[in-house]
């Protein structure tokens, strides 16, 4: 069910993807498949996702699953599409083994955009892993958490495995590895692996809600505590990030702007102007 006036952006086989009041949507739209994700469904999310990051009027992005399926069942998304699963990777329509999944995760976590995990149904493997480098995670309460790498000859040791571990704790992160059990929305509540859980028909609306809030906030601030955060695990990627806040902050100043005058005019900088602060 939708809740505002989305403007379709762009028509894709995969996922569906959407404009409305400075919020995009992403939509997984393989509910046959319980939104699991092929090569080109990782290629289209990604592209929007760029979209998304590059347009200036857009603070927040919804990340969600097409559903229900025609029996009933919702899913965020069951990771990857096992029937594509081939010997090097996911085997998309150019016969090229891939894991561009894990190009997605870092463009989500680097996008100095807000994105919001609406998680309705199962997120699973992969698609768990999709949940959780989300800044934000709504669920319905029908959702169910977990992975299942070790049942069936996967695993993801990167986010899914060390950035879990940030999030919920070595103990927990091991238990949900380990032993590949499925979670309760209110259990994934519980253990602080998602921010908040709501009834499935208010879901879309409350993601609303919580972007409607964040575009009220300054963009500026919010860019730079998204990479604060992130340069506490992301190592030189993540200082890399918050040094480059710190370099657009620096060419707004007046300080930088007449350093940068000063060469163009091939003239000394008026450097007594500005205070060495203390
Ligand atoms: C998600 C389920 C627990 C849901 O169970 P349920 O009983 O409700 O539904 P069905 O099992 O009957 O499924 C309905 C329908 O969907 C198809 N389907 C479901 N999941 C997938 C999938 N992942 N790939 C392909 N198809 C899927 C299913 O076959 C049915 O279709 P039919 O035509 O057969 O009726 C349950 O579905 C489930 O456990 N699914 C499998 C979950 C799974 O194995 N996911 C992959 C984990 S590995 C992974 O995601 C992964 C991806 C990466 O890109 C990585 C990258 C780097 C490192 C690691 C990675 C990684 O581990």
């Amino acid at each position: 069910m939708s809740f505002t006036n989305w403007q379709e952006v762009k028509t894709y086989s995969d996922i569906l993807y959407h404009k409305a009041d400075g919020v995009a949507k992403v939509t997984i739209n393989r509910p046959e498949k319980r939104n699991a994700f092929r090569p080109e469904t990782v290629s289209q999310m990604f592209e929007a996702f760029c979209d998304a990051r590059e347009d200036q009027s857009i603070g927040v992005v919804l990340l969600t699953g097409a559903g229900p399926h025609t029996d009933g069942k919702y899913a965020f998304c069951a990771g990857g599409d096992q029937s594509v699963r081939g010997p090097m990777g996911y085997v998309g329509g150019d016969g090229v083994p891939r894991l561009n999944v894990l190009d997605l995760q870092k463009l989500i976590r680097s996008m100095p955009k807000v994105v919001i995990a609406l998680v309705a149904g199962y997120a699973i493997g992969g698609g768990h892993v999709l949940q959780l480098v989300c800044d934000l995670t709504i669920a319905a309460d029908n959702g169910i958490f977990g992975q299942i790498g070790p049942k069936m000859g996967s695993f993801d040791g990167g986010f899914g495995s060390s950035y879990l571990a940030r999030i919920v704790g070595q103990k927990k992160a091991r238990e949900i590895w380990y032993l590949c059990r499925q979670y309760s929305a209110q259990q994934a509540l519980d253990m602080g692996l998602i921010n908040t859980v709501v009834p499935v028909a208010d879901l879309e609306a409350e993601g609303l809600k919580w972007a409607g809030e964040i575009m009220q906030n300054s963009p500026l601030a919010i860019r730079c505590l998204k990479s604060g955060f992130n340069a506490d695990v992301d190592g030189q990627s993540g200082i890399q990030e918050l040094a480059g806040n710190a370099t657009l902050l620096y060419y707004m100043s007046d300080e930088a702007k007449e350093f940068h005058r000063a060469q163009r005019e091939k003239r000394k900088p008026d450097a007594r102007k500005f205070p060495w602060l203390p």
